[in-house]
């Protein structure tokens, strides 16, 4: 007979009764090493305070969760009471990950019946193989020997072909049904976890690093892959083949039944206290595995400065301590696994002699027919052969729970700038007004993971205006920017659009009306002429080029080899930082925004790049309500209008002329300025 169950060796092969496993499946070897642990994620090092508004995200709801006002994103919760994201599993409803696996195998109800009645199948006709031969031995050979009927024994023979040639035919047919469905499920959830990372808010961001949600689409997913592909279709395989076969056994002779059933308690205990014992060298295994890739990511990211300040050979000490104690944890749950496996054999092994013992006992004193003994120690083995894969799947298990525990958490996560259940429209652009009037009403300002940053103020920025906001670093510049892009919602108070609250505006109504440009002047993949096209995507190539050239940023574009339509990642390297900054305000030129918000780059720029930067600043910045955050004092001189900040409040607010005339902080830091020119 053929191989019965889904990637696993066919126990009636030549050579069965010794050999531990060698069929398809790799990870049956006692001694392999089991997988690595998905989740252990480099990246945890950004602790950070409150949950993120923990509830289901529309499409993956698994259960209540919190209402849908514009603060529901964000309970109030104390900061710093015990912070969720310092770990890798955030919260969700119970029962969100079955939930959420149940809504990615929903779609695929009929081909999963489907798939189950294959296995039904498949495993009656692996499963008739010993009784066969019980039926020839007590029944076709007899007749043969004593009538000289070779019908029975042809039967026999054609049935044994039959069963042979169905499960072959069945279980080719499940795995493929199988993997359809495993793969149709693995896509949607990948898109689920992408589609989210773009939906959740920059704050959720800050906290939960991008190699933990890399970590989730890739190592993660791969988990649950392992899981449905190999592992669950191994566990169904077992648990069916073991309610057949003790059924069977129990009919052929309740007595042998009814022994093999006894010998599932010691076997039950021991995978109990297997799965007691790996868990506990399984989580020390994923959190060393967890310190080494994050060692070996910050070494890499900060290459420069290992260069610059000679670290190699630290890193190298510390990576060779961490990567030892991966090794040794490893190594316990590889001697974890052989342990069980020794266990769990000995114990088969021993049951299956003292059965057989009785059996041959009983045949003798002629209580038992001697095709009964046969067929009952063919299913005997059948029945103790997967016990020690057991211990695999629910090591292959644990993982992918965890890992789907992990994914559930992250899908569960609500933006906490969410969209408005009523949104409405902006008032249509009062004619020769250009830009639109931004309101600060009563806002104040605390990030979920510290305390108050900006305390209660109002403000007004009149359509059309371009005000500069400078002071001393983190007095609060960005955030006040961020604000006004809506990248954060204040925590009390609004912040009004042409007298619209921005919570209000549906986020393409919001971008429409603001932009803004941020300090790493980001540029994606694919070409320039794209990479401007971003601010309208229907822009032709007449609108792109006009953009550029109205920035200045014409000529370097048509210097590069295939102008335009270069790939900035492939020749990333021949755009320099102010390159991209004008590649930016072009693409921000284009996207036409009433209110623009400019975080001015830190890094400093060589004399011509700063000039082109400016020059394109102005141009930019015409015809719109403005707000810069000026790093640079040049920049203040085309405002008109400088807030001056320090610990989060505006200590100053005038036009430039004026408080470079008073005697405040702005004078002082501007008549510092002008002397280091000079
Ligand atoms: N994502 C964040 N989470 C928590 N706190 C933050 C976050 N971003 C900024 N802060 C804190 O808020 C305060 C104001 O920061 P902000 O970035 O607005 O200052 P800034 O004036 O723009 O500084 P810089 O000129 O250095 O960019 C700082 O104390 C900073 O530590």
């Amino acid at each position: 007979m053929t191989s019965t169950v889904p990637g696993r060796r066919n126990p009636d092969e030549p050579g069965e009764a010794e050999a531990p496993q060698s069929g398809p499946t790799p990870r049956t070897s006692p001694g392999a090493t089991p997988r690595t642990p998905p989740g252990t994620t480099p990246g945890t090092e950004d602790p950070a305070p409150a949950p993120s508004g923990p509830g289901p995200a529309p499409g993956t709801d698994p259960g209540p969760g919190p209402g849908d006002g514009p603060n529901d994103g964000a309970p109030a919760q104390p900061a710093h009471a015990g912070d969720p994201f310092d770990r890798d599993v955030l919260p969700a409803p119970k029962g969100a990950s079955r939930a959420l696996l149940g809504s990615l195998l929903a779609p695929h109800r009929r081909r999963v019946a489907v798939a189950v009645v294959l296995l039904l199948l498949q495993q009656a006709a692996v499963q008739a193989g010993p009784l066969l031969v019980a039926f020839a031995l007590d029944a076709a050979l007899p007749a043969l020997r004593e009538e000289h009927d070779y019908g029975p024994l042809i039967a026999v023979g054609i049935g044994y072909l039959v069963c042979s040639v169905a499960s072959g035919w069945l279980q080719h047919a499940f795995v493929i049904a199988a993997a359809r469905i495993n793969q149709r499920a693995l896509k949607e959830l990948r898109e689920r976890i992408y589609r989210q990372a773009q939906a959740l808010s920059v704050d959720f961001h800050d906290r939960y690093t991008s190699g933990r949600l890399i970590s989730r689409a890739t190592t993660d997913v791969e988990a649950l892959r392992e899981l449905l592909d190999e592992g669950l279709q191994e566990l169904l395989a077992v648990l069916l083949s073991v309610v057949y076969i003790l059924i069977t056994l129990l009919w052929l002779d309740p007595g042998l039944g009814a022994a093999a059933l006894l010998s599932f308690v010691p076997l039950g205990l021991l995978v109990a206290d297997f799965r007691r014992r790996s868990l506990r060298v399984y989580r020390g295994r994923s959190t060393a595995i967890a310190q080494v890739i994050v060692k070996f990511a910050e070494t890499v990211n900060g290459i420069r400065p290992v260069q610059s300040f000679r670290r190699e050979r630290a890193n190298d000490a510390r990576f060779a301590e961490l990567n030892g104690r991966h090794l040794k944890v490893n190594g316990d749950s590889i001697l974890e696994m052989a342990r069980y496996v020794v266990l769990s054999r000995a114990v088969a092994n021993t049951t299956l002699a003292a059965l057989v013992l009785w059996g041959a006992y009983r045949v003798a004193s002629g209580g038992l027919a001697l095709g009964v003994l046969a067929a009952a120690a063919l299913y005997l083995r059948r029945l103790y052969d997967p016990i020690d894969r057991l211990g695999m799947f629910l090591n292959s298990y644990q993982s992918a729970a965890a890992s789907l525990e992990k994914i559930a958490g992250l899908l569960a996560q609500r933006p906490s700038v969410p969209e408005p259940a009523r949104p409405k429209a902006l008032p249509p652009r009062r004619a020769g007004l250009p830009g639109r009037e931004v309101v600060f009403e009563g806002v104040n300002f605390a990030y979920r993971t510290g305390g108050e940053v900006l305390p209660r103020f109002a403000l007004t920025l009149p359509a059309g205006q371009t005000v500069a906001v400078v002071g001393a670093t983190g007095a609060g510049k960005s955030t006040l920017a961020k604000l006004v892009a809506r990248f954060y919602d204040p925590t009390t108070g609004r912040v009004l659009l042409d007298g619209t609250d921005l919570r209000d505006l549906e986020t393409a109504e919001l971008r429409r009306g603001v932009v803004m440009v941020t300090q790493e002047a980001f540029l994606f993949s694919g070409t320039v002429a794209e990479n401007i096209a971003i601010g309208r995507p229907e822009a032709g190539r007449e609108e792109i080029e006009q953009a550029a050239k109205a920035i200045g940023a014409h000529e370097f574009i048509a210097a590069l080899p295939d102008g335009y339509d270069t790939d900035v990642r492939k020749r990333g390297g021949r755009i320099s930082a102010g390159q991209r900054q004008l590649v930016s305000f072009a693409r921000a030129l284009l996207a036409d925004p009433s209110v623009l918000i400019l975080d001015e780059a830190t890094s400093s720029l060589d004399i011509p790049g700063e000039r082109a930067v400016q020059h394109a600043m102005d141009t930019v910045l015409r015809g719109r309500t403005a707000v810069v955050v000026a790093h640079r004092l040049s920049t203040v001189e085309i405002a008109d209008r400088v807030l001056v900040m320090a610990d989060g409040r505006i200590v100053e607010d005038g036009p430039p002329a004026e408080l470079i005339a008073g005697t405040g902080r702005f004078a002082a830091l501007h008549s510092a300025w002008r002397e280091s020119l000079a």
